[in-house]
């Protein structure tokens, strides 16, 4: 409908926007005017009814006036109107629409935007009008469901122009079915570009929104309700290979997820499939090893390839700090196995090792410059902004590197020699903050006096952050089991650091909160059996030979298994009961 004259078509729909125009002369966007790119009179935009409302503003359907040299003409238009923004904020998300327009100009597979407006004080998207959305195709349907075919294909359209934005640096955040769009070639155009990313950390009408990228059914499996990392049910009726990558999506760390590229060799070669006497035929062969090697899925395995003359080492299983076994503890790439048979292989020059050795490259993980993707790492230039620590995401052939950090948006980037190596963390590991830590920059559970309590790493993030419970607390109800830490803030606690038997016994509290109780339910049925037996002992020494206080003390004192404190309880209360018994 683009370009086509609608004026003084009628109003079809029931929600209106009194648009006041005093408000629309800049009045608070004065100072900011200059820095919209391209702007758009709002005079030229009359809005006919509201097409939808959702949580970062509501979208329109206007008509826009336009007047040039060569022509004038009324066509409609969608208006993102987004909600209200606080004046300290305005001149922050002008710059990012900025930004947004300019990378946006030619996109293929993304909504057209002409221009940035204001309405009765609220900042407008004027986009090219769309008939209609994937959301809208699917309330039509039966069950709302598409046919396999329509899915791979607009799915495709969908990864084509997720790629396109990506190459841009444009981040979608909100991709769901109302923000696909279907353009007059029945294509699938990306909706909503970026808006919640324009909009992140700038205040809504709902705070909740503030802190939310996207919407919650359609978010990545990481930001909604993580702690649940409940899956979808996928159908069992799929192409095994979209069966596959669509489970790969939900993967809760985003390294293990696919790559869109992944999705769309997936969509392509699946496109054409025939389901015949309960098989999936004409599939395309995915060259994906289908294993699941040492915890890793196969899509965190396939982002990195193996090239002869790469410097490698044996993988460490997921989550672990150490290899389980070094095959090739430091080695070159001699070789690799193209033989279909045996995909997957390489030759590997090992020191002392006098033929090459041939293990498969997912076993392997290229180091570079010292250092190798999942490496725990220190940014030299720190910043309070973010942590100083993070963990590696990839460090390509030439030294670029890209790091995951608490405190970023995105992964920080830079080069190798930015970097030192850090302490590794991975679960399992009991941690406790640093006593010079005084403001954390997450909630930490006190312990007795000033010191903090030891929690156990359960997780570690993408972004190096700590994921920590604290066994040695009973939790009650919905109260929050789980606690966040910034790795450069805490230290390991193990009994081989523990300096003395006391914060060894200390230690072995962090374990489980029935840890304490067991122990003093075992010291005084340790105490009660003492209280038996010693007056006995003492009715026999009393005949035969005299047992000293020390002796008895040295008895439980040797229960090697009990720490010391432990041990003077049970020989004090062993003493008072044979006491109050011999009375
Ligand atoms: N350029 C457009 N042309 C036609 N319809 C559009 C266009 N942009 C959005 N829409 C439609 O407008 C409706 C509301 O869109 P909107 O993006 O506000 O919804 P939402 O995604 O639920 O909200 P939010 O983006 O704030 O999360 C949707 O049905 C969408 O398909």
């Amino acid at each position: 409908m683009a370009g086509k004259a609608v004026e003084n078509r009628p109003s079809t729909g029931f929600d209106f926007e009194i648009v006041d125009d005093d408000y629309d002369q800049l009045t608070t966007f004065d100072s900011s005017a200059n820095h919209i790119n391209p702007w758009i009179n709002p005079a030229s935009i009359k809005l006919r009814h509201r097409l939808g409302r959702g949580p970062f503003g509501d979208v329109w359907l206007a008509t826009r006036h336009e007047v040039t040299d060569d022509y004038e003409k009324f066509h409609e238009v969608a208006v993102k109107m987004l909600h209200h923004i606080k004046e300290d904020n305005i001149k922050a998300v002008l710059d990012k629409l900025n930004v947004l327009f300019s990378k946006s100009q030619g996109l293929q597979g993304a909504c057209r935007l002409h221009g940035v407006s204001v309405i009765n004080g609220k900042i407008c998207i004027i986009m090219k009008f769309y008939e209609g959305s994937i959301g809208d195709q699917m309330a039509r349907l039966k069950e709302g469901k598409f046919s396999l075919g329509d899915v791979l294909r607009y799915g495709i359209d969908l990864a084509h122009g997720i790629m396109e934005m990506h190459s841009k640096e444009i981040l979608i955040l909100n991709l769901k079915p109302f923000n696909i769009l279907i353009n007059g070639d029945n294509k699938a155009i990306l909706g909503d570009l970026g808006i919640p990313y324009v909009l992140l950390g700038v205040p809504l009408p709902s705070s909740d929104m503030t802190r939310r990228l996207g919407t919650p059914n359609y978010m990545a499996p990481e930001q909604w309700q993580p702690e649940k990392q409940e899956k979808p049910h996928i159908p069992n009726d799929l192409p095994p290979d979209v069966k596959n990558v669509i489970i790969g999506c939900f993967e809760y760390d985003f390294r293990s997820r696919p790559l869109m590229s992944d999705i769309l060799r997936v969509f392509e070669g699946s496109k054409n499939a025939v389901y015949l006497d309960g098989n999936w035929t004409n599939i395309g062969r995915s060259n994906l090893d289908k294993s699941n090697w040492n915890g890793y899925t196969e899509w965190f395995l396939s982002k990195d390839y193996l090239q002869v003359g790469d410097m490698v080492r044996s993988r460490k299983p997921l989550n672990s700090c150490k290899p389980e076994s070094m095959v090739v503890p430091e080695g070159t790439i001699v070789g690799l196995d193209t033989d279909n048979d045996q995909n997957g292989y390489v030759l590997v020059r090992v020191h002392g090792i006098h033929d090459p050795v041939r293990v498969h490259g997912s076993t392997l993980e290229r180091v570079t410059f010292g250092l190798a993707a999942g490496d725990w790492v220190r940014l030299k230039k720190e910043n309070k902004k973010h942590s100083p620590v993070g963990v590696l995401h990839s460090v390509t052939r030439d030294g670029n590197v890209a790091v995951g950090v608490i405190g970023f948006e995105t992964l920080w980037k830079g080069v190798y020699s930015d970097l030192q190596m850090a302490e590794t963390y991975c679960p399992g590991q009991f941690v406790r903050l640093k006593s010079n830590v005084f403001s954390p920059r997450f909630q930490w559970l006190g312990k007795r006096g000033c010191e903090w309590a030891t929690g156990r790493v359960s997780q570690v993030l993408p972004n190096g952050c700590l994921v920590v419970k604290f066994p040695s607390k009973l939790h009650f109800g919905d109260e929050n089991s789980c606690f966040l830490a910034d790795p450069a803030e805490v230290e390991l606690v193990s009994f081989s650091t523990s300096p003395n038997m006391m914060k060894k016994y200390q230690h072995l509290e962090d374990f489980h909160w029935a840890v304490r109780p067991l122990l003093v339910s075992i010291g005084l049925f340790t105490a009660i059996k003492l209280g038996f037996s010693v007056p006995k002992k003492i009715g026999k020494s009393r005949k035969n030979s005299e047992t000293t206080e020390a002796q008895r003390g040295g008895d439980i004192a040797n229960a090697k298994w009990l720490p010391p404190n432990m041990a003077n309880i049970i020989f004090r209360e062993g003493v008072t009961t044979t006491t109050t018994t011999s009375r």
